[in-house]
């Protein structure tokens, strides 16, 4: 059974979100322009994570754990909640496929608003049991870009990160990031906001609250050769500015709540 899709439309734009693995799968600006990567024939199989759009990592982020790559809810179906004209709100709890591999009861909202800020998403993270869990996670955003060695990322400079692609070497970055191959770079304590430079003379400003880290992703040609969800080529078109909590995990006390959100705005 296909999963649904909620569609909210306003005079702000459109937005896109599969009940599977509560993803955003497509946020179009009010001049029609496709803002978020997805791949032009997305594979849906129950099981597999669907690549592009918003991806939710919960409770672990990429492989920093014993749990599957980016944990456990991008795979299973979210319910929708609440909708209003300018908010989608989307909501997944434990059961017993969570707690085979995650023994914790907890409860995660999310709340997709499309306005004049453009698109912001925020996580709530409930903790429904009678003791802490910590988590590791994040919104694995794939913008979409006309060309990425052409993009420049602003904000990060003199910034030090963990190159997940260069077996986790500590580096410092020089000037603004710039894709000419693969990027798989966690920036610890990053700042907000960041500013995307397409250029092609658009830009989009990046904020997050909560998340402690920003981490910047992109296949690069030969990983993305090896993908067989995504064309070979479309690593140009894509570039994962992710908020996320992957380096110290979020204590959640019993009973508590822990909240981190992204906005993604045209400039
Ligand atoms: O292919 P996926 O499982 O969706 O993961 C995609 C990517 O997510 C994050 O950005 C990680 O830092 C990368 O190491 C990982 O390759």
């Amino acid at each position: 059974m296909t999963p649904d899709t909620h569609t909210l439309h306003n005079a702000f734009g459109t937005v896109s979100v599969s009940e599977y693995g509560g993803q955003v799968l497509s946020w179009r600006t009010a001049d029609g322009r496709e803002r978020l990567y997805t791949p032009p024939n997305p594979i849906l199989q129950p099981g597999r994570a669907l690549r592009g759009g918003v991806p939710v990592c919960f409770p672990q982020f990429s492989g920093r754990g014993s749990l599957p790559k980016h944990g456990l809810v991008r795979t299973l179906p979210w319910r929708l909640r609440a909708r209003t004209e300018s908010a989608l709100i989307l909501a997944i709890g434990d059961d017993d496929t969570t707690r085979a591999l995650w023994p914790h009861a907890f409860e995660l909202v999310q709340t997709v608003v499309l306005d004049a800020g453009g698109l912001s998403i925020a996580l709530d993270v409930g903790n429904r049991g009678e003791a802490p869990f910590a988590f590791t996670g994040a919104l694995h955003t794939y913008l979409r870009v006309p060309e990425v060695t052409a993009c420049a990322v602003h904000g990060l400079q003199g910034r030090e990160y963990e190159d997940a692609a260069d077996g986790s070497a500590f580096k410092r970055l020089d000037g603004a990031l710039r894709v000419t191959d693969e990027v798989d770079r966690v920036f610890a304590g990053a700042p907000s906001p960041l500013r995307l430079d397409y250029g092609d003379g658009t830009a989009l400003d990046i904020a997050q609250g909560g998340f402690a880290d920003t981490v910047v992703w992109c296949p690069g040609p030969q990983l993305a050769a090896a993908f067989t969800d995504m064309p070979a080529d479309d690593w140009r078109r894509m570039l994962c500015v992710e908020a996320a909590s992957a380096v110290v995990p979020v204590a959640v006390p019993a009973g508590g709540h822990w909240q981190g959100w992204q906005r993604l705005s045209p400039v």
